[in-house]
């Protein structure tokens, strides 16, 4: 039953929390088609995370560290290689278990690094202004999201409701939106913490950042466009973030690291050193069946690891838990862009998406944002999905 190979294979193990049959809430990693009981092998003695993996949530491990994460991948690899057949009783068919929300979310930040969405928004929403903004190739731009209504993938979202003021309208009315977008986003999972006061350099990424995960940061473009100046995205954002049921740990990634894109103007020291590179994740976005985007996160102008330490220059600590999205992922390509309001330029441009002409999203639509990773000895890994359906307004 096991599946050692393929893109949920030794190579990546995945952390996700379950239940299973009316069991309590507990770790469990994905194998193949699989999920590996990690609370029932910590209870039969199997493997030792000092209790983290009976717990509903998979914070306790996240605060463990580094060298705990390292060790427990190490004692999972050797389990499903050497020892399987002492599994027995502790494998489920993925169709049997309910997923949970991986962890619990502390603070959630949304960063906006790639250059290509930056430029397409800027021309959407500021038209005759310079598409980029004085600072955006000085810092990586991010707001601080709701981290108690991210949730995870297979959630339905339901459309929501506010304020919009067309150019054209002197006043604002109060409805659904009737731009209802998605943000295909790749997210970190912050696991060790930091002190109140400390900064994370740019070179101490991995000793913080646990993993990744898929997000869709949806977003209603008419509510937005209103409310966003002079503080930001707010009403239009907060409403519902997906986030994929999966955490793929750092560790899984050691393959997909490429240079990141050259920057220039040059970046201030704190942004500089530590590698400078990016992830080569291939992104997919498929809407109601039919793949409409292929965005690549390679080009993605500033890395996680600035984003970090951007994050916390100012001495504000992060916990396990917290959450930071890259920002959408866009590509130079129309046929590459993580937004509808990108794909469709501005809704003015409908795309075909089964039989139908589509803009923005409709009652009962289905988005999923998949994406692969290249793996150790040339394994290809898949991420786990991001998908959810729309539900009409309340
Ligand atoms: O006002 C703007 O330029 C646009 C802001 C956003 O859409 C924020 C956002 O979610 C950034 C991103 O996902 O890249
Ligand atoms: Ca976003
Ligand atoms: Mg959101």
């Amino acid at each position: 039953m096991l599946d050692l190979t393929g893109p949920f294979g030794i190579h990546h193990l995945p952390y996700g929390v379950f239940t299973y049959g009316g069991v309590a809430p507990r770790v469990g990693v994905r194998v193949g088609d699989a999920v590996l009981d990690l609370g029932g092998a910590e209870a039969a003695g199997l493997i030792d995370a000092g209790g983290a993996f009976g717990q509903p949530t998979l914070n306790a491990h996240l605060a463990q560290g580094r060298a705990a994460w390292t060790a427990a991948r190490d004692r999972i690899t050797t389990l499903l290689r050497d020892e399987s057949a002492t599994l027995d009783g502790l494998v489920y068919p993925l169709t049997d278990v309910t997923l949970l929300l991986p962890f619990a979310v502390g603070d959630y930040v949304d960063f906006y690094s790639s250059e290509h969405h930056a430029a397409n928004v800027g021309a959407l929403f500021r038209p005759g202004s310079p598409p980029l903004l004085p600072n955006w190739k000085h810092l990586p731009i991010g707001y601080h999201g709701r981290a108690g209504t991210v949730v995870v993938s297979g959630t339905d979202v339901v459309r929501p409701c506010g304020q919009r003021k067309a150019p054209t309208a002197d006043v604002p009315t109060y409805g659904p939106t009737g731009r209802l977008d998605i943000e295909a986003e790749v997210g970190f999972v912050v696991g060790a913490g930091t002190a109140l006061g400390d900064r994370v350099g740019v070179a101490d990424f991995a000793d913080h950042v646990f993993g990744v995960v898929l997000v869709n940061d949806w977003s209603a473009r008419d509510i937005q466009a209103w409310e966003y100046q002079p503080l930001g995205p707010f009403l239009g954002k907060s409403f519902a973030t997906s986030v994929s049921a999966w955490v793929t740990p750092l560790a899984a990634l050691e393959a997909a690291w490429v240079p990141a894109p050259a920057q220039d103007p040059a970046v201030l020291p704190y942004l500089s050193g530590g590698g400078h590179r990016g992830l080569d994740l291939a992104l997919e976005v498929e809407w109601n069946g039919t793949v409409v985007s292929r965005p690549p996160f390679a080009p993605m102008y500033w890395t996680p690891a600035q984003q970090l330490a951007h994050l916390t220059v100012n001495g504000a600590s992060v916990r396990p838990g917290d959450l930071y999205a890259s920002g959408t992922v866009s590509g130079p390509e129309r046929d590459q862009t993580g937004s509808f309001l990108e794909l469709t330029w501005g809704g003015a441009e409908p795309v075909t998406v089964g039989d139908a002409k589509r803009t923005f999203l409709e009652d009962g639509d289905t988005v999923t944002v998949r994406a692969t990773a290249p793996g150790r000895d040339g394994a290809v890994l898949a991420l786990g999905e991001v998908t959810a359906t729309v539900l009409p307004s309340r």
